[in-house]
């Protein structure tokens, strides 16, 4: 894909920097180059949906993260409302064959590049964020949150199923017990509830100010080696990491056989409807 590279001066939480700037069409990295940290921006409209296209792309631009020797990585969304709104479930329902497959080989990716990530990882929530959106949260170290938005794994209440491994995204943040009833419940939290709970580390007023206590969090390592907080972060991480390494062929065809169910098909249409009316109206 091509890639356009620009020098930039945007402003930024503590004054406007020189950053360097990558953009493709579905996401941006800026790294500040006072700070060395990179923001990667999810840009596909309407709703931040992970489909194929923007899942390659989060991963091609963490690897470039990761390559380009950033000092974090802050997760963020260009829409004022909605961080992700998750999987696009357009890739899901009534599905081609070939496609579907290369989107959970691309959801697997995505996940194993961001929780596997070498450099310390913050998430700044500056909208929604169900279900993959939160998968995508829960995968970074740190999360801060703007008010009166929403995050949670709400997959039961489309009549799916979460994996193994979006959970263990969930139970890195949340106690068991409490990571048990959510997941059951399908339950979404609001800003306040997931703080309170523990699903996110801090709120914010602004986009900016989350912005900026990402970066405080990233700051807090400066003083660490940052070859043994790698090391320490890749072996706290293994298990999770190495299961899905390991079982990732039986995952994609459980997800095939699953989604393939005439009952998930018909309950995904429904809630595809009723989106679309919410939308209309
Ligand atoms: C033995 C056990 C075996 C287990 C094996 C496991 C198998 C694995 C099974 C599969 C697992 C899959 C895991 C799934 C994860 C997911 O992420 S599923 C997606 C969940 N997401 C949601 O439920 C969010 C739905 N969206 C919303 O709630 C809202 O849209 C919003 C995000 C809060 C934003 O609201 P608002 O700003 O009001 O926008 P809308 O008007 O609602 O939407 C605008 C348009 O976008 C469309 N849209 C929204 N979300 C999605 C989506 N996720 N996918 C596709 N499209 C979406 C919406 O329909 C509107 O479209 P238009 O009408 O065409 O404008």
């Amino acid at each position: 894909m091509m890639r356009s590279k620009l020098l930039s001066l945007v402003p930024c939480a503590t004054g406007p920097f020189r950053t360097m700037s990558t953009t493709t069409k579905l996401t941006t990295v800026e790294v500040n180059d006072k700070t060395g940290i990179a923001t990667l921006t999810m840009n596909r409209p309407p709703v931040n949906g992970l489909n194929l296209d923007l899942l390659r792309d989060l991963r091609q631009s963490i690897a470039e993260i990761e390559g380009n020797k950033s000092r974090g990585l802050i997760l963020t969304s260009s829409n004022p409302t909605i961080f992700s709104a998750g999987l696009d479930i357009m890739e899901m329902y009534k599905p081609d064959k070939e496609r579907v497959r290369a989107f959970w080989t691309a959801l697997q990716d995505a996940w194993l590049a961001l929780y596997g990530s070498s450099v310390p990882t913050a998430a700044a929530i500056n909208g929604h964020s169900p279900a993959g959106g939160c998968l995508l949260a829960t995968s970074c170290e740190y999360r801060v949150m703007l008010p009166k938005f929403t995050i949670g794994l709400n997959e039961t209440k489309l009549g799916i199923v979460a994996p193994m491994w979006f959970m263990s995204s969930f139970l890195s943040v949340l106690p068991r017990r409490e990571a048990e009833r959510a997941l059951n419940q399908g339950r979404m939290f609001t800003t306040d509830e997931a703080l309170q709970i523990g699903l996110v580390d801090e709120a914010a007023g602004t986009k900016e100010e989350a912005l900026e206590k990402c970066a405080q969090f990233i700051g807090t390592f400066a003083k660490v080696n940052p070859i043994a907080r790698a090391l320490t972060k890749q072996q706290f991480r293994a298990a999770e990491l190495e299961q899905l390494e390991s079982e990732r062929a039986q995952d994609l065809e459980k997800f095939l056989f699953f989604i393939n169910q005439p009952a998930v098909q018909k309950g995904l249409g429904i809630y595809l409807e009723s989106l679309k009316k919410k939308a209309k109206n």
